[in-house]
């Protein structure tokens, strides 16, 4: 399980120093407020699990505070203590969500053990939201098929997977599958083919914009001994390997136009021919083309033939990019996580929350493959199990190119984070000398100080 982050608010200064000294001593992370307003700051700025709340308080009532923090943060859990044994405060702040609740003076062997209970009670919780989050939206067996999970739950994704499942149920109607690169085009043709009944024959996929022009006929026809020089036995072509199954041409609007002829016509005649042969072959194969072009402008520019266009267009579907469903990259950040740390044998025990609010912000122009490429090297770059920002080169290095003012972007917000990586570029400058960063920034060694421990900043 994670750290375990435990927020104490109590107006005793002896209770706090005491409690805070046992519950570091216990392994916990422990802050410590005085207020409910010092408290509500720290509920702000730092991700929290255990709330230990005293019910007797200056500015409001404990039970108040309990309220508001289970009203705007739900998944704190929060120990109330007083020392006043008033049952009717016990029976309300158990009405209102505590789990525990403790008279004072406690032992603290005591407290230890209600922190064990409601540890438990995080897990079990943390396990629950984990089976009931739709993960991956695509079966078992399917996942089997396809070697990865089709991971999100945005509209967009969702409208993908639905479509995904109608065209399978169809026999040959070709599919065109748009999308920026790294959008995941092959993993839905696989998808298709593996949900269709084609699925017990070949899925063979070809990226055309790999294929030497003078290879093409041959590699897509096949050919007979003797046909040309170097053709020195009778060789079957990607049409006939992939008889009864589906032919994915990735890059399709980069074949040439003689080429595209010929494809279009195999498309309608459902026969090929191998070279030097005379003989037609019928073939049964379900064409999957996918493009990360603008196939329209291809058109009217004459590079693509709108007739070739028209034949793949039966079935369209398009992948929207990562930064135009941003709900799924918590979700792929989850995912990844525990997958690639998995493969690599390395454990990630914390994350600072800021990659994720990074990520959000971040436009991704590689899409998935990048995010997922982003998280393995920041995998086998972390030490002892923390990722920090540190670990995210590639995240932050556009924000941080120039200087501040590329921070405060046009698509940067998140004021916190333009502070850290402020405050990152400024230790990297000055080669992590914290006095001089101090200066650069304009603020004390001290104020450079706390906002380290606030950021998580690895030096
Ligand atoms: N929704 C998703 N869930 C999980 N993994 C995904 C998802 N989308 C893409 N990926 C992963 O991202 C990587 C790139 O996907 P894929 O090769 O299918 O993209 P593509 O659109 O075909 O790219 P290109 O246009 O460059 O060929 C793969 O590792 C794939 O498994």
């Amino acid at each position: 399980m994670k750290d375990i982050r435990i927020l104490v608010l109590d107006d005793e200064k002896v209770f706090r120093k005491e409690i805070k000294e046992f519950l570091d001593g216990e392994g916990f992370t422990a802050l410590t407020a005085e207020r409910p307003s010092e408290a509500f700051e720290i509920l702000q700025e730092n991700q929290i699990d255990i709330m230990i709340l005293d019910l007797r308080l200056p500015e409001m009532d404990g039970l108040q505070v309990l309220e508001k923090v289970k009203n705007e943060y739900p998944d704190i859990e929060v120990i109330m203590i007083t020392g006043h044994g008033d049952m009717d405060a016990v029976i309300n702040a158990m009405r209102l969500g505590a789990v525990e609740f403790f008279p004072k003076p406690f032992r603290l062997l005591d407290m230890r053990a209600a922190i064990q209970r409601t540890k438990r009670y995080i897990s079990l919780h943390e396990q629950l939201k984990e089976i009931s989050q739709t993960y991956s939206l695509v079966s078992k067996d399917l996942i089997e098929s396809i070697g990865s999970e089709i991971i999100g739950n945005s509209f967009g994704i969702r409208q993908v997977v639905d479509l995904m499942g109608k065209v399978a149920k169809t026999d040959n109607t070709s599919v065109l599958i748009t999308g920026e690169s790294g959008t995941g085009k092959e993993l839905v043709a696989r998808g298709i083919h593996y949900l269709s009944s084609r699925k017990k024959s070949y899925f063979y996929a070809v990226n055309c914009s790999a294929i030497p022009d003078s290879l093409f006929e041959s590699e897509f026809f096949g050919h007979k001994k003797g046909a040309f020089t170097g053709a020195n036995e009778d060789k079957a072509g990607w049409f006939e390997v992939a008889h009864g199954g589906t032919l994915f041409l990735d890059e399709v609007v980069e074949m040439q136009p003689a080429m595209q002829s010929k494809l279009l016509r195999v498309l309608e005649e459902r026969k090929i021919r191998r070279i030097g042969s005379s003989v037609d072959i019928p073939i049964d194969v379900r064409i999957i083309a996918a493009t990360n072009q603008d196939v329209n402008k291809l058109i009217e520019e004459g590079k693509f033939r709108s007739d070739l266009y028209y034949r793949l267009n039966s079935f369209q579907i398009h992948i929207p990019p990562l930064r135009e469903r941003k709900e799924d990259i918590p979700l792929l950040l989850d995912y990844y996580l525990k997958h690639i740390s998995k493969k690599l044998g390395k454990k990630i025990t914390s994350v600072d929350p800021m990659i994720e609010k990074a990520m959000l912000n971040y436009s991704f122009p590689g899409n998935v493959r990048e995010m997922r490429n982003m998280i393995e090297r920041a995998i086998i770059l972390s030490d002892s199990g923390r990722l920090t920002m540190k670990n995210f080169v590639g995240l932050i290095a556009p924000q941080v190119e120039s200087n501040a003012s590329g921070v405060i972007g046009e698509d940067i917000f998140d004021l916190e984070l333009i502070e850290k990586i402020v405050i990152m570029k400024a230790l990297e400058k000055t080669g992590y000398k914290k006095s001089e960063a101090a200066q650069l920034l304009n603020i004390t060694r001290q104020a450079l100080d706390r906002r380290i421990e606030k950021y998580d900043i690895n030096l």
